[in-house]
C-alpha cells in the first residue's frame, strides 16, 4: 500500500487529535508507529488499542489494516477502554446513510468535539437515520449526545432516547404572589416544602393516580412506588417568578409577576428498566415491523404517560404545601390514614389541569409526517403569498384536527433542500423523531405547535420562555427536526464539576442567594446531597442566553419572556 495520511485521536477525549503520515513500509501493520505517535502527540501514557473512528472496528490484526486503512480515516487510540462512539452494529446495512445530513444549530453556544463526533456516529452508522439536528445545548452522553434529535425512517433506536424515557418539564401556575417569594421570603417558602420525599400514599391510591380516560398505566408495585418523587440527579422542582412575558405572543401562557412551579422529572426506574430490557441482547435497533419495535413502543408510551402523571403528582404534592387551604390539593399530602374517593382524584386532576400551562417530553420518540407541513396557522399566509406569486394554492384548510397536519399535497414540493444539505424525502412520508434532551415544537396531543416552552438555564440563571417558529426557510421545522434545545446543556461533566467547583466554592454556602445579590436576585436551594450541589451548580451549564440566541438566529424560536428561580428543590433529607 502507498503511504497513508490519517488522523489519530484519543479515544477517551476525541478533541485531542493530530495528523499522522504512515509510510508505505508500515502500512501492513502500523500499530507500533501509531502507539509511538500517540505517546508523543496525544500524550497518552499507555496506548494499547486502536479503533476505526465512526465504525468502532478494532484494528488488531494485519487483515484489519488491509481492510480499513485508508487516507483520511480517523484512528482512535485507547489505553484499554472500550470504543467511545456508536459501533457499526449492522455492518453493511442497506438502511444506513453514510451521507446523512446533520445540522448543528450552534454558533454562540460552545459545542465540544466529542458531542459532534457522537452526533455524526449516530446519524451515519445507525440504520434509517435521515436527518440529525444538534441543538445548541448539545453535549456528550455515554454513547450518544444529549441535546439532539434524529429522524429515522422505519427504524426505532431505544439508545437514542436513553433510560429516562418521558423525562420532561411542566409549568403550573400557583396562587402565591411575588411578594411571598421574593428575596428573603423565599426562605420561608422553602421551609414549607416538606413531606415531599418517599413513597406517596398507598398502592391503591398510586394505581388510581395512574389511570386516565384511555385506561390504566401502572408499571407494577416496585416502580410505581417512586410515583410523585422528583428523583434528584438532574431533576428539580422550582418556584419561579415570571419577570417578563410578551403576553400577546404567548397566548395561553404566563403573566408577568405570577408565581409558577416548573417540574422536571421523568419515568424514574421504569424507563431505565425498559431500556435495559431492549438493549441487552445482540441488537439494539429494531425495524418498525418487528415484534421488538412494537413492544418497545408500547412500553415507551406507557413510560411517557407515567412520567407525565409523575410530574402532575409532584406538582400536586408541592401545591399541597404552597396552598394548604385548597381542598383539591389535600390528596397531595402524605396522610396515610385518609381514604380518598374517586371524586377526590377527579377533582385534584381537573384542578391541576387548570393550573398546568404546558408539559413537554424531551426524551421520547414520535412518529411524525416528514417532510413536515406548515402549521395550520401559517397556511393563510402561505396561500396569500402564493396567490400573489401566481402559483398554485396550497391545499384547502382541512376540517378536523387529525388531518390538518397532513394536507393532501405533501409539502415536499416546498422542501427538498436547505442550507447546503440535501434531504431525500425517503420511501415513506413519516419518520420517527428520536429525542434525547430536545424539546418538541408540536404538542403530540393536539398536533398544534406549542405556544410556549421552557428553556431552563440552571437553578440560579433565568428560565427563558420560548415560542417555536416555523418558516419555509427551515422547511417548516425540518432543519431542527421539529425540536428545540431543552436547557442550557452541561458545559462540564459531573465529575469535573464536582472536583473543580467544590474547590472553587470551598467554604461558601451555595444553598442561599449569594451575598451581595440585590433583593430580587438569587435562589434558595434545597439540596441535601453534597456532591449534587456542585455537580448541578450554575457554572456546570452553558450560557442559556447563548443557547436561546442561537435558536433565534437559526429562525426556529423566539424569546418571549423569562422567569427567575426563587426556590429550587432537588432533594431533602427529611430525617434532618
Ligand atoms: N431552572 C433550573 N434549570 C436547571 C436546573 N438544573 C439543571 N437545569 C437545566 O435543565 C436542563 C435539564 O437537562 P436534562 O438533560 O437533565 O434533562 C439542563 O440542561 C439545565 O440547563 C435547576 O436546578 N434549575
Ligand atoms: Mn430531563
Amino acid at each position: 500500500m502507498p503511504a497513508m495520511r490519517v488522523t489519530i485521536a484519543s479515544n477517551a477525549n476525541q478533541s485531542i487529535r493530530a495528523p499522522l503520515v504512515i509510510p508505505a513500509k508500515n502500512t501492513s501493520d502500523p500499530r507500533n508507529l501509531i502507539f509511538h505517535a500517540a505517546k508523543s502527540k496525544l500524550r497518552l501514557k499507555k496506548p494499547i488499542r486502536i479503533f476505526l473512528g465512526g465504525a468502532g472496528h478494532e484494528l488488531a490484526f494485519e487483515a484489519d489494516w488491509k481492510l480499513h486503512l485508508r487516507n483520511d480515516v480517523t484512528l482512535l487510540i485507547s489505553a484499554g477502554e472500550e470504543y467511545v462512539g456508536v459501533r457499526e452494529v449492522h455492518g453493511e446495512n442497506d438502511d444506513t446513510h453514510p451521507e446523512c445530513p446533520m445540522y448543528i444549530l450552534a454558533d454562540k453556544a460552545y459545542v465540544d468535539s466529542l458531542s459532534r463526533v457522537q452526533l455524526e456516529n449516530a446519524a451515519r452508522t445507525l440504520p434509517g437515520i435521515v436527518h440529525a439536528a444538534g441543538q445548541p445545548d448539545l453535549h456528550p452522553g455515554t454513547k450518544f449526545p444529549i441535546g439532539a434529535a434524529f429522524a429515522s425512517y422505519k427504524w426505532i433506536h431505544p439508545l437514542l432516547i436513553g433510560g429516562d424515557i418521558g423525562c420532561g418539564m411542566a409549568w403550573y401556575r400557583t396562587k402565591l404572589s411575588r411578594e411571598q417569594v421574593d428575596g428573603d421570603k423565599g426562605k420561608r417558602v422553602a421551609e414549607r416544602l416538606r413531606g415531599l420525599e418517599g413513597v406517596w400514599r398507598s398502592r391503591a391510591e398510586r394505581e388510581a393516580w395512574l389511570e386516565d380516560d384511555v385506561g390504566h398505566f401502572s408499571t407494577g408495585p416496585v416502580s410505581d412506588s417512586a410515583l410523585g418523587t422528583i428523583g434528584a440527579g438532574n431533576h428539580f422542582a422550582e418556584i419561579q417568578v415570571v419577570e417578563e412575558t410578551a403576553s400577546s405572543e404567548d397566548g395561553l401562557g404566563l403573566k408577568e409577576n405570577e408565581v409558577v412551579l416548573l417540574v422536571h422529572s421523568g419515568s424514574r426506574g421504569y424507563g431505565s428498566s425498559v431500556l435495559k430490557r431492549f438493549t441487552s441482547g445482540k441488537y439494539t435497533s429494531f425495524e418498525e415491523s418487528t415484534y421488538q419495535a412494537k413492544e418497545y413502543l408500547r412500553e415507551h408510551n406507557k413510560a411517557c404517560r407515567w412520567a407525565k402523571a409523575n410530574r402532575d403528582l409532584i406538582a400536586l404534592r408541592f401545591l399541597s404545601c404552597l396552598e394548604p387551604g385548597e381542598p383539591a390539593w389535600d390528596l397531595g399530602r402524605n396522610v396515610h390514614e385518609t381514604v380518598h374517593l374517586e371524586k377526590d382524584f377527579l377533582s385534584a386532576k381537573s384542578k391541576l389541569s387548570e393550573r398546568r400551562v404546558v408539559d413537554i417530553c424531551h426524551n421520547n420518540v414520535e412518529r411524525v409526517k416528514w417532510p413536515p407541513n406548515p402549521p395550520y396557522s401559517d397556511l393563510p399566509r402561505i396561500r396569500e403569498a402564493q396567490t400573489s406569486n401566481n402559483t398554485a394554492l396550497p391545499p384547502k384548510a382541512p376540517t378536523d384536527l387529525d388531518s390538518f397536519l397532513v394536507p393532501e399535497a405533501s409539502s415536499s414540493s416546498i422542501i427538498s433542500e436547505f442550507r447546503n444539505l440535501r434531504i431525500e424525502p425517503g420511501p415513506q412520508d413519516y419518520v420517527y423523531i428520536h429525542r434525547k434532551g430536545a424539546a418538541p415544537t408540536y404538542n403530540p396531543a393536539t398536533n398544534n405547535p406549542f405556544t410556549i416552552i421552557p428553556l431552563p438555564g440552571s437553578r440560579a440563571t433565568p428560565t427563558l420562555i420560548l415560542k417555536p417558529v416555523f418558516s419555509e426557510e427551515t422547511n417548516w421545522g425540518m432543519l431542527n427536526a421539529l425540536s428545540l434545545a431543552h436547557g442550557a446543556g452541561r458545559s462540564m461533566s459531573r465529575a469535573k464539576a464536582l472536583s473543580s467547583l467544590s474547590q472553587k466554592y470551598k467554604g461558601q454556602n451555595l444553598l442561599e442567594p449569594s451575598k451581595g445579590s440585590r433583593n430580587g436576585e438569587g435562589t434558595w436551594v434545597i439540596c441535601d446531597e453534597k456532591d449534587l450541589v456542585y455537580e448541578e451548580a450554575p457554572d456546570a451549564y452553558k450560557d442559556v442566553h447563548a443557547v436561546a440566541e442561537d435558536l433565534v438566529q437559526e429562525g426556529v424560536a423566539k424569546i418571549v419572556g423569562w422567569c427567575r428561580a426563587r426556590v429550587s428543590y432537588k432533594v431533602r433529607n427529611e430525617g434532618r
